[in-house]
Order: structure tokens, then sequence, then C-alpha cells
């Protein structure tokens, strides 16, 4: 494809389309003028992830991603181009002022952030093509209040966009890469994901309450390193992923499905980045308030319902009493089942019925659907180790952050959040063997069909960090005299 092609391409997708562009190896790129120059071999290709609603024209093609073109990137330049278009202007007006608008239309794309910012996924083939995206820096001249009303706008811009039917798919997987998502665009997956459970219909919720709501979740999300907005829209999609793959929604009622996923939203929120330990150790506020018990998990369940006690933001407004009960009891239930000092009290119940698990049995249900908020909470290591290995660099920044405090403070030192006692592969290894393969072998009994979405990730992250183990170690005794 020759470089007009591209711009040609471009233009027709018009206003209505957010276009996302890809290196050959499948990594998202800025469309920029420091772009790299690029060859016929390292193409680069323009894809439509979503479309507004009312568009009428197809855009450049659906399956875009597949038309592989590459464009040189020299004259990729918009004020090499422009300048171009100008001094040509004389000698054939029409070609060139149709280049003109075409470079015209480019750039309003690219002036429009929402636009460069849809980054892609369609990573579905193998590790390899994903590329290693890691959390973003915060715009440092914004404040807190403002960067949130920079992320509200955009997602209420972007809201009424038709999310392509593959970006839809794709977030019902375990493979699904967060890194190359912005908050605003999280929300309006949130969105999707709460529209395509048939939520809205099912418990006649408004849009616009479910936008106030997911935004209102959002800025209750603090900037920390491992329990923010982007761990909350990762338990959240993999909950969702769950679902779909386990075809819960012909075994269990809708409700249900509303807690679980309600539940992975809320689970964290309002997370001040310091463990229970350290709020009972410390006395903290919450410790007092919730006399030692789960003061974490007792927080972020009443920062959830203090959030649905505003109007604006009540997805539960429209619910009889009876159900209203039904989804608070739920929430409250799943919710403080992630607190993980009741990991096995929780998990032998668990084992002990799933042998007879029976889908209309309401205790059963209640055990399972702990279960699966418990299991989309620590499923990072579920997806492939490029999304996977930065959130344990984030994990490991908080915990090394508490017993930095602690130490500070004179507090009892938490063992495994000690930086002069774990390493990322140590603390790994024994969360994988003692915590996640015990949790996901016991689900994937019930729901077989998992092995291959959360237990064969987890055992080859087991190999690859117990590699990382030995090498380490082997590169200690090397050094030692
Ligand atoms: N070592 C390790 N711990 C994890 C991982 N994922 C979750 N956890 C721990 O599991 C806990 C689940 O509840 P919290 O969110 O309180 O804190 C989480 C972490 O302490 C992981 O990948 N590695
Ligand atoms: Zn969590």
């Amino acid at each position: 494809m020759c470089e007009t092609d591209v711009f040609r391409a471009a233009a027709e997708a018009g206003p209505h389309h957010i276009l996302k562009m890809y290196n050959s190896s499948g990594s998202v790129v800025n469309i920029s003028p420091r772009l790299e120059a690029n060859s016929e071999r390292s193409y680069y290709r323009l894809e439509v992830v979503a479309s507004d609603l009312q568009s009428e024209r197809p855009p450049l093609s659906v399956r875009v991603r597949r038309t592989h073109c590459w464009f040189p990137v020299s004259t990729f330049r918009l004020h090499h181009l422009e300048s171009k278009v100008m001094e040509d202007m004389g000698k054939s007006p029409d070609i060139m002022c149709e280049l003109k608008s075409h470079v015209e239309s480019f750039k309003r794309k690219l002036e429009s952030v929402e636009h460069l910012s849809w980054m892609g996924l369609f990573k579905d083939d193998g590790d390899q093509q994903l590329s290693k995206f890691s959390p973003k820096p915060k715009t440092p001249q914004l404040s807190v209040q403002e960067e949130r009303q920079q992320v509200r706008r955009k997602f209420l811009n972007m809201s009424s966009l038709q999310v392509t039917e593959e970006v839809r798919e794709h977030l019902k997987t375990p493979i699904f890469d967060n890194w190359q998502w912005e908050e605003a665009e999280m929300l309006v997956l949130l969105q999707v994901m709460y529209m395509d459970l048939d939520f809205l219909t099912a418990f006649h919720i408004e849009l616009e309450v479910l936008q106030n709501f997911l935004f209102e979740v959002y800025c209750h999300y603090n900037n920390i390193p491992f329990h923010n907005f982007q761990h909350c829209f990762c338990v959240t999609q993999m909950m969702y992923g769950l679902i779909w793959l386990t075809d819960l929604r012909n075994k269990l009622g809708r409700i249900d499905l509303f807690v679980m996923l309600t539940s992975a939203l809320c689970h964290d929120l309002d997370h001040p980045g310091y463990n229970n330990v350290y709020q009972i150790n410390a006395q903290t506020d919450l410790a007092l308030r919730y006399n030692d018990i789960s003061p974490l998990e007792n927080h972020h369940c009443a920062v959830a319902f203090g959030i649905l006690s505003k109007p604006e933001c009540n997805i539960l407004n429209n619910l009889t009493c009876e159900q209203y009960k039904h989804i608070r009891g739920g929430m409250i239930r799943c919710i403080l089942a992630t607190d993980m000092a009741r990991h096995n009290e929780i998990l032998n119940k668990f084992k002990l019925i799933q042998p007879v698990f029976d889908f209309t049995n309401k205790e059963h249900k209640e055990v399972l659907m702990k279960i699966m908020v418990k299991v989309s909470d620590i499923s990072n290591e579920a997806r492939p180790m490029a999304v996977a290995e930065p959130w344990l660099d984030c994990l490991l920044q908080e915990f090394f952050n508490q017993s930095d405090t602690e130490k500070l403070k004179g507090l009892p030192v938490t063992p495994f959040m000690d930086r002069d006692k774990v390493s990322k592969p140590s603390s790994q290894t024994s969360f994988i063997r003692f915590v996640l393969l015990p949790l996901f072998s016991e689900l994937t009994k019930l729901f077989p069909c998992l092995e291959q979405h959360i237990l064969e990730p987890v055992r080859r992250a087991l190999k690859y960090y117990s590699d990382m183990e030995r090498a380490s170690k082997g590169e200690e005794g090397a050094t030692k005299p």
C-alpha cells in the first residue's frame, strides 16, 4: 500500500471510527511525527477498534487489521506532507486538494486524544506477540480532580461508540491485555460488560446511572502501585471472562451474575495500599472502626454502598426490596470473602461440596460465588506472562512500601513483604504452589474447560519463576568466594 492509500483509508474512516496502529510484531504504536522509520518488512497496520453507533458507512473494513499496510514513515510526517501539498498546489490542484483534505481529516484524528489513545489488543497468537506495556505514569501537570474530569469527559464521549465484535470477544478471555487500555477506555469496556450481560434490561438500569456509578467507582480507587483502578478492572474482566467460559449464564440466575461482577468491581474500593495486618498493628481508624475484623474488606464494601446511596449512581434503584436485599447480601459476602485470612476456610468449604455440587443448592451457589470472586482477585498469573509480570512488580512495590513503613514505625514487619527476605521469583513460586494451584485446580474440577484458560498458564508461570529462582541461586553461588 502506498502512503496515499493510508491517508485515504484514515480519511475514509471518517470521524466516526476509532483507529489504532500496530507495528509488525503487534504492538500498538502512537501515530506521531516521532514514529520510527519502517520498511516493507516491518509494516504498520491500521485497525478500527470502535465505531460510532450512528455511523452509516462501515469502517475501513471490519477486518482491517488483516489488511497489512505498510507505509514509509519519512513521508508520514504531517507538516512535511502539508508543505508538499502547498508547494505542489499549483501543479495539479485536484489531486492536491484531495490530498490536503485527507491530511486535514487525519490531523483531526491525531489531535483528538481519544483516537490516539485507543490502543489495541488482538494478541491471540501467544505470548510472543504481546507487547510489554507497563503501568503508565500519570500526567504530572494535572491535579487529581482535573485528571478525573478528563477521564469522565473521554468516557462519556466514547461511551456511544460501537465497540467491535473482536474487542467484545477478546474481553471474554484471560489473555486480555489490560496495559494497553487507558482509564476512560476501561470504563467503556466495563459498560460493555454490564450491557452484554443484559444487566441494564434485567435490572432496569438507566445508562446514565450506570455511567455515573462506574465513574464514581473509578474515582474511589487510589493511585497506588497495585490495588488501583487497573486492578479493579482486571478482576472484573477476569470475572466477566469466567462467566462466559464456564457458561454460568445458563447455570446461575442473572441476579447472581450481577452480584459477582459488581463485587469484583467494588472489591478493593479505597484500598490504602497497606494490608489488614498493618491496619491492625498500626491501630488505624479502619481497624478501630471494624474491630480488627477484615477492616479493609469491610471498608471496600461500605464505600461501595456509599456510592450506591447517591441517587444518580444507584444502579439498584429500580429493584424490588427482595432483589435489593439479595444483591446487598451477596455483595457483602463476596467482598468479605476476599480477605486472604479466610482463604483456607472458604477453599475447604468448596472442596467439601465440589464433588456433589448442585447449582440449585443455595449454599453451594454462595460458596461458588465467593470462589469465583477470589479466583478473579488473584488471577494475574493466569494471564500471559507479558501482562502478568508487570503486575508482580506493582505488587512487590506495594509490599516493600508497607514493610519499609513498618520498619520505620517499629511495627512487626510482614515477612512476605520484606525486601530483605523475598525476591520476585521466591515470592511467586510460593504463591503459585501454595495458593494459586490448589485454588484453581479445585475450580477446574467443577469446570474442566478452565484447565487451558487458568491452570495451564499458572503452571507455565511456576516453571518460569522456578527457572528464574534457580538461575539467581546459581549466580549467587558463582559469585561467592
Ligand atoms: N505473591 C503474590 N501475591 C499475590 C498475587 N496476587 C495476589 N496476591 C496476594 O493475594 C492477596 C489477595 O488479597 P489482597 O488484594 O489483599 O492482597 C493480595 C496479595 O497479597 C501474586 O501474583 N503474587
Ligand atoms: Zn483485589
